[in-house]
């Protein structure tokens, strides 16, 4: 071992000492902060607001016992600082830094240092670990030019980050955040941001490391109003699940738009052409029009109520009246309807006393105004009324809105009059029928139209916190009494010396703190809450976004400070984004910052060289990333006869599965022949190495070595075949190889050609290197 190492290692061992330290005291202290008994009302609420934030230490250190400390800083002026995953001190009273948080702003020059903008650093080091144990130890000198290798000079641990076998989870990459992602990762908090990159290119990665950051630099803020992660499909979201936690962060919610209505589980399928007319913004006309329609009569009909064994008559214009007053309320629909029943039963009281006749002479009632009273009651309990009110003005639920809208061409007709016959004929559906992801924005869009009849639910919410401040209240005056007893008569309580509770908080707040106990609980309160506001939302492959889930987001996140990543290039969904600019228009104007990255750390230099090939034929105006490295191993084709071809690719995977360091195989296909695929594979391949999607699903993941078979079938399968196709292609880390029956794949460069007999050898057929 050499001198560098044997003395990082004496540092890392300090570091862990301090470390297990610190855990045995945090957990020691919560034991004891559970074990505490007799308590009152105060004495519980305290314990309960210690012991959450306990956890969460102990959390934090416990996650980061892996890779706790990756670099060091050697400053001009002679200062040594330490980066790791978590800030620690030493335990002297002067409390020094033994480690620095890698968010902290001491901790930027690690990551944007370099010879021409030094930031005061003489010196960077990287130290790369095993467990506890320090593996290597690599300097870059930024003093003078001599051991410089350049911008982007690659160092180990990158290498080893970029090379290492895949396990089905993301990584966090806190030691080796490259200088263009971390001025995105630290870029201030407000506002819009958009980061554009290729596929490969870290985009991912860099908006959770930003989650991360923001949660650390606004943790009073963010905590309590939770950050919310918004990915693709739910494969997506357990590939990242592990990346936040394992940063010691909680206070997130990851979702996917098709679950951000809660309550609803939207797991129907439909045409693409279906889910593409539901994400137009017409579609939220539609919705609106389809709540008006359900507010009183229309045009020239009246309404007739039943009442006695005779009929109240409310005319055409009556009703219109009474409609346009309601309306002019603005209030939802649902919300307003409470109004709506006095009008309506003013309305029919005048109508019902007219019969008793009016005053020859004036015209006014014969009846008093108690007698009015009278009749108003009367009506008010008839159940025949009540059915009248329901029809008039009826108790919407979303759920019921879209379901009788979509299942009566008649409404859809009267909601959609700038549909096509053709396009409302998509829309049509069984009254019965699943919910599907494109409905999630429309019955988010119904819910804010027709507001909720929560009434009871904010009662209950009220009480419940009036009971909260009650017991905060009591809490402090027992402390404000208590400390009655230890001030001196004579002093004013306003100059004491001793501060007491009641001088810090009031009985809100207190109530507050007691509210917000726990960050991951909170997370699950926002999950169950639709009109939860939060502090920052993240929106990955957010191409795929159509205008109508661009509206549910933009709800969820009234402050606009959102990180929004994706890559146009690969816009799937034919609801989705064309341009940045379209997309965000009508919710923030062009007031977002773009940001773009430009290296691609996924795909080595071979398979970039396809992607480029095709992205050239998406969109020859875009620049494909640069990969960051070269592997020598040339992605390939086999042709096979149709009826060979599930087998060859399960014989393929296979072997994958077997070759050195082979990791994750994916096998990358149209959905069609998935369930065939995926049976060949479960027989020929190990459980687990291998998994079977099509491009939509593959989005955002990444595997070792990727199969992608039959690309003219994938093309022609999706509605922007090209798109998946480069989705497909951009998924492997080290190998890639196409199977194919047939012609060459018409949007592919020549590949390097394998015999069908080739894939059945032994030794995997991506062994050509050169
Ligand atoms: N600075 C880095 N250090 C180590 N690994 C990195 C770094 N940046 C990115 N990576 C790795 O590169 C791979 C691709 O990153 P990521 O998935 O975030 O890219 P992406 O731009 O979101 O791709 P896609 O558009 O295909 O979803 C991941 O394995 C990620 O961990």
């Amino acid at each position: 071992m050499d001198e560098a190492r044997r003395s990082e290692q004496h540092y890392l061992t300090r570091l862990y000492g301090r470390l297990d330290a610190l855990r045995g005291e945090t957990q020691e202290r919560l034991d004891s902060v559970l074990a505490a008994t007799g308590l009152g009302h105060q004495g519980l609420a305290e314990r309960d607001v210690a012991a959450a934030e306990l956890a969460r230490r102990l959390n934090r250190l416990e996650s980061a016992e892996t890779g706790l400390c990756f670099g060091r800083l050697d400053m001009r002026d002679e200062e040594r600082r330490y980066i790791g995953r978590i800030g620690i001190l030493d335990g002297s009273a002067e409390c020094e830094p033994l480690l620095i948080d890698w968010r902290a702003p001491a901790a930027r020059p690690f990551y944007v240092a370099t010879a021409v903008s030094h930031e005061n650093v003489r010196r960077r080091r990287h130290i790369r670990t095993r467990g506890r144990q320090v593996i290597g130890v690599q300097d870059e000198e930024l003093e003078g030019t001599a051991e410089i290798s350049g911008d982007g000079a690659l160092m180990d641990a990158l290498l080893d980050a970029l090379d290492a076998a895949r396990t089905g989870r993301m990584s966090d990459i806190v030691a080796t955040i490259q200088a263009e992602q971390d001025e995105i990762i630290r870029s201030p908090h407000a506002g819009v941001l958009v980061v554009q990159g290729g596929p490969g290119t870290g985009k991912t990665a860099v908006a959770l490391h930003r989650a991360a950051y923001l949660l650390y630099t606004h943790r009073e803020r963010l905590a309590r109003s939770v950050v919310l992660v918004i990915g693709p499909s739910p494969t997506f979201l357990r590939y990242i699940g592990d990346v936040l936690p394992a940063l010691g962060e909680t206070s997130v919610l990851t979702a996917t738009v098709a679950e951000l209505f809660p309550g609803v589980r939207a797991v129907g399928a439909e045409p693409s052409a279906t889910a593409e007319l539901k994400g137009r913004p017409v579609m939220a006309e539609v919705i609106a029009a389809a709540v008006a329609a359900r507010q009183g009569p229309s045009g020239e009909e009246g309404f007739e109520v039943p009442h006695e064994g005779s009929v109240l008559r409310l005319g055409p214009e009556e009703c219109r009246r009474l409609r346009d007053t309601a309306r002019s309320w603005r209030l939802p629909h649902n919300e307003a309807r409470p109004l709506v029943h006095e009008l309506f039963l003013d309305a029919l009281a005048h109508r019902h006393a007219e019969r008793y006749g009016t005053d020859v002479i004036d015209g006014s009632s014969l009846l008093t105004e108690a007698d009015l009273e009278t009749i108003r009651a009367e009506l008010d309990g008839s159940r025949e009324v009540a059915a009248a009110l329901e029809e008039f003005w009826p108790l919407l639920s979303p759920q019921r809105l879209l379901a009788e809208l979509f299942s009566s061409p008649a409404r859809l007709a009267a909601a959609a009059p700038g549909l096509t016959p053709a396009e409302r004929a998509l829309l049509l559906r069984g009254p019965h029928r699943r919910w599907t992801p494109a409905d999630v924005p429309l019955l988010d869009e119904a819910a804010e139209l027709l507001g909720s009849d929560d009434s009871a639910a904010r009662a209950a919410a009220a009480a419940e916190r009036e009971e909260r401040v009650r017991l905060a209240q009591e809490a402090l005056d027992v402390a404000l009494g208590s400390r009655g007893t230890d001030i001196e008569d004579d002093v004013d309580p306003g100059e004491a010396e001793e501060l007491s509770p009641f001088d810090l908080v009031d009985a809100e707040t207190l109530a507050e703190r007691h509210e917000e106990r726990d960050h991951r609980e909170q997370a699950r309160r926002a999950a169950a809450d639709r009109t939860w506001a939060f502090g920052h939302v993240v929106v990955d492959e957010a191409q795929e976004l159509s205008a109508m889930a661009w509206r549910l987001v933009m709800r969820r996140c009234p402050a606009r400070s959102l990180t929004i990543v994706g890559d146009i290039a690969q816009t799937g969904d034919p609801g989705g984004a064309p341009s940045w600019e379209r997309m965000l228009a009508p919710h923030v104007g062009r007031r977002f910052r773009l940001a773009e990255l430009s290296v691609n750390y996924r795909l080595p230099a071979e398979i970039a060289e396809v992607a480029a090939h095709v992205l050239r034929r998406i969109d020859p105006a875009r620049t494909a990333p640069r990969a960051v490295r070269a592997t020598g191993v040339r992605p390939w084709r086999c042709a096979v006869p149709p009826e060979r071809l599930t087998g060859a690719v399960a014989e393929c995977a296979a072997r994958e599965c077997a070759g050195q360091g082979a990791g994750l195989v994916g096998v990358i296909a149209p959905a069609a022949r998935l369930p065939e695929l995926r049976a060949a594979v479960a027989d020929a391949a190990p459980a687990g190495r291998v998994e079977v999607l099509d491009p939509r699903t593959a989005k955002g993941l990444e595997y070792d070595a990727v199969l992608v078979v039959d690309p003219d079938g994938i093309v022609a399968e999706s509605p922007r075949g090209l798109s998946d196709l480069y989705v497909a292609l951009t998924r492997a880390t080290q190998r890639l190889g196409v199977v194919h029956s047939g012609r060459p794949p018409a949007d592919l460069p020549p590949l390097r050609r394998v015999a069908a007999e080739e894939l059945r050898a032994a030794g995997p057929p991506a062994s050509g290197r050169g």
